[in-house]
């Protein structure tokens, strides 16, 4: 396929603590895999898919950040040119859950205004180390207009989140 073999692009940006899963969901979507001992995000990975969404050719550049506080000013200059952020938080780590509003704060600062942003819990498949009740989070998302999905990158079908982002952008 060459380059220009696409009818819409979009720059899909992940972002989230670390450890909550953000390379793993990338690794399911793209490869369809996932990952033995996935180490820390350095800084950013830079993955490419292309998808078809009624009839349309919508290549997806997703740029996987790194968690760790530390490459907060490199990943801070990614959001800019986002249109959408996968905000994902682990629901078996409350820790991640009530880190959101910080990176409310980061979306709000860094990216642009017509971004469209959604929440992702993910980890399910450890449903017996929950420690975010779905109703509570998905209470917060609606507080903050944000669409919100579960995912287990480990067991489930997790393209969904991004593909159903690059719908809305569609629509
Ligand atoms: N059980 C389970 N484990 C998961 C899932 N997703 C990720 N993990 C595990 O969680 C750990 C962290 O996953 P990563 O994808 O590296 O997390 P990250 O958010 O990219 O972390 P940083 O790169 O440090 O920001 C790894 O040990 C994964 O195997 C999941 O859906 N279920």
């Amino acid at each position: 396929m060459s380059m220009e073999d696409y009818d819409y692009l979009f720059k899909i940006v992940l972002i989230g603590n670390a450890g909550v899963g953000k390379t793993c969901l990338v690794r399911r979507f793209t490869q369809g895999l996932f990952p033995p001992g996935q180490g820390a995000t350095i800084g950013v990975d830079f993955m490419i898919k292309t998808v078809e969404i009624k009839g349309e050719k919508v290549k997806l550049q997703i740029w996987d950040t790194a968690g760790q506080e530390r490459f907060r000013s490199i990943t801070q200059s990614y959001y800019r040119s986002a249109n959408a952020l996968i905000l994902t938080y682990d629901i078996t780590c409350e820790d991640s859950f009530r880190c959101l509003p910080e990176w409310l704060r980061e979306i709000e600062q860094y990216a642009n205004t017509t971004v469209v942003t959604i929440l992702v819990g993910n980890k399910i498949d450890l449903s017996e180390k929950r420690e975010v009740l779905r109703q509570r989070a998905e209470d917060f998302a609606e507080s903050q207009s944000m669409l919100y999905l579960e995912t287990s990158a480990k067991e489930s079908d997790n393209g969904k989140a991004i593909s159903y982002l690059t719908c809305c952008n569609i629509n």
